[in-house]
């Protein structure tokens, strides 16, 4: 169960915007004070024109435009402030959920859908800018609005309006149940939203692969059914919307007849003149708007309270990979690199509930993973070693390069750098000392020089133009007619798989980092391309500390040590030579690649 709407964790984003919000309401009272006032002119004017005063009639004019003005200058104020205001904490929390997600670990995303993390970046959180938007700059000015005119009204005649107040608590009880209904309805429609979103990266990211296997029309058939879906969910609260508009709006025309019935009795009784009555009726129709929109303002919150879980909900998933408190900076490490009885499984993880109901449980610590991938893992690389992973598939190779970086913790075990134990540095301090070149490259928006410096928020050219050089990239971004200021990534620039990899070759020359983790890439390269890369990489590799999951045999053969790796245990270690000679497992991959 629910018990404390997620619209109260705003508050911390409300704070610093206190003054912006405190002007605009100053706004909105001195607007509000107007309103009482309109009703008493049109009261006035009424009675002016009853008696063909035409003075009279011209001084109440001036004091209405007066009043308009001011009125429209209150307005002004109150619009704009609460705007700048509602945007702003629209703003903090797009970033803050931003940098949340930077510091979620690389397990969240394996299993997130980043469809879904979109929306919940974009609509989502424009959503809730609204809510706020909505919340003090029509909500508050409304209840004041009722508050002001209702006062007035009872000074008028308390009796005729406890009559038209006779319907309010069946009109609220009304409300609440079409804000419940609408709730749950808007929490399906954005959830549904999200999928299809999710659905669309999916599918815009593996176009190549739908091609290849000719999915379109499966493809075309899965997005039909999510959209329709979508369309399900949306049309049941634009119906439920629709609904609350008709009936609000009966119970309103009948308050209205019943106040003409008791008004007519009111002045047959000699209670109220006819004047007051014409000043009564104004202050009557001045309800009107404010009740539409705080009814229709309350179906708003509700919707967009789905929202506002959806977003807390990402806040409350807790980093699994933290810094410890106190942690040192890594100094400039050697590169001795050892893994003592490392024990590590994947953390099961929960994917963020669609139902979108409650917040989830963050994640587990590490302590309960599912099954154990690395099984008392012990090694040691020496300053400068070349280490060459090789194993079946699933053996658990990228799972202990990715414990370096520390990408996930182990649950047992120590892994050190230069004798310190990589849980007592900063991650900064850490990662910055590991190169990593993956398999497959990602180029980011951005030019080519951008792309070489990634993460470097300074960089000198002629640095980039050297490292290029050495990733035997130099020459094909020389032949764009930009250069190193070529657009990559979306919307740029094509390169091939050879010249991706020799960027991100680049990229960590330019990093220098003492410890290299190699992914070699297993797509066919045309044999220049693979040549290119081949040197590019051993110029890269000289004098670093180096694990590579190796494909290559070349690679293998010139590792100062090969690690077989089989179900998360080092099998056999040795070089080319020992391995082949002891005959039991290499040997046996050795022989298989051959023939
Ligand atoms: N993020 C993850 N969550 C859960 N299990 C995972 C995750 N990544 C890998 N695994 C599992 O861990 C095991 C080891 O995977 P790993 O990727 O380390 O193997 P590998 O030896 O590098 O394989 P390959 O050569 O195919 O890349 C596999 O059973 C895999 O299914």
């Amino acid at each position: 169960m629910k018990t404390r709407s997620t619209y109260w964790q705003i508050l911390p984003y409300l704070r610093p915007q206190k003054q912006t919000i405190g002007k605009a309401l100053a706004c909105t009272v001195v607007f509000t004070i107007f309103w009482p006032i309109i009703a008493w002119l049109v009261g006035e004017t009424a009675k002016f024109i009853g008696k063909g005063d035409l003075q009279g009639f011209a001084q109440i004019a001036a004091l209405s435009a007066i009043i308009f003005l001011i009125r429209g200058t209150a307005q002004y104020g109150q619009d704009t402030l609460m705007a700048k205001a509602a945007l702003t904490i629209a703003l903090e929390i797009r970033k803050k959920v931003y940098s949340h997600l930077q510091s979620l670990n690389l397990g969240y995303f394996e299993t997130a859908k980043t469809g879904d993390l979109s929306y919940r970046l974009t609509e989502d959180i424009d959503r809730i800018g609204e809510v706020v938007n909505k919340f003090f700059h029509q909500f508050i000015p409304c209840v004041l609005q009722l508050i002001a005119v209702l006062g007035y009204m009872i000074y008028l005649n308390w009796q005729l309006t406890l009559g038209a107040l006779i319907i309010a608590p069946l009109m609220a009880i009304l409300i609440g149940w079409f804000g419940e209904k609408l709730l749950s309805y808007s929490r399906q429609s954005q959830n549904r939203i999200s999928d299809l979103s999710a659905l669309l990266t999916e599918v815009f990211s593996g176009i190549r692969l739908i091609k290849a296997f000719v999915a379109e029309d499966y493809e075309i058939a899965r997005f039909a059914e999510e959209a329709e879906q979508n369309r399900r969910a949306k049309y049941l609260s634009e119906r439920i919307k629709a609904l609350q508009f008709v009936v609000v709006g009966f119970l309103e025309a009948m308050s209205v007849i019943l106040l003409f019935f008791l008004g007519g009795w009111q002045i047959s009784q000699g209670n109220l003149t006819g004047t007051e009555f014409i000043s009564y009726i104004a202050g009557v129709a001045l309800l009107i708007d404010p009740i539409a929109i705080t009814t229709a303002n309350y179906g708003d919150f509700k919707q967009g309270e789905a929202s506002s879980d959806r977003i807390f909900e990402l806040l409350a998933i807790e980093p699994t990979v933290v810094e410890k408190p106190g942690a040192i900076e890594l100094p400039h490490v050697t590169g001795k690199v050892e893994y003592r009885n490392i024990n590590f499984a994947y953390p099961s993880q929960p994917a963020l509930d669609n139902g979108g109901k409650q917040p989830q449980p963050p994640l587990d610590k590490g302590g309960q993973g599912g099954v154990p991938i690395l099984q008392n893992m012990s090694l040691l690389a020496l300053p400068g070693e070349m280490i060459a992973l090789v194993g079946a598939s699933g053996a658990g190779k990228t799972t202990l390069v990715n414990l370096l970086p520390r990408f996930y913790d182990p649950q047992a075990g120590q892994i050190l750098i230069d004798g310190i134990d990589i849980q007592d540095v900063t991650l900064n301090t850490l990662r910055r000392q590991i190169g990593i070149v993956p398999q497959e490259t990602i180029l980011f928006s951005g030019t080519i020089a951008q792309n070489i410096a990634f993460g470097q928020s300074y960089y000198e050219l002629k640095d980039v133009q050297k490292a290029a050089e050495i990733a035997n990239a130099h020459q094909f971004i020389s032949e764009f007619p930009d250069g190193y200021q070529t657009w990559v990534g979306e919307r740029g620039v094509n390169l091939s798989g050879g010249q991706k990899q020799r960027i991100a070759i680049a990229r960590a020359v330019l990093l220098a980092p003492r410890i290299l983790i190699l992914d070699e890439a297993t797509s066919a390269l045309d044999s220049e391309s693979e040549g290119l890369v081949q040197e590019a990489l051993e110029r890269l590799m000289r004098d670093r500390t180096v694990f590579i999951i190796a494909h290559r045999l070349a690679t293998v053969r010139r590792a100062d040590r090969i690690l077989v790796l089989e179900k998360g245990r080092i099998v056999e270690s040795g070089t080319h030579e020992e391995l082949l000679e002891k005959g039991a497992r290499y040997a046996g991959y050795y022989a298989q690649q051959f023939s």
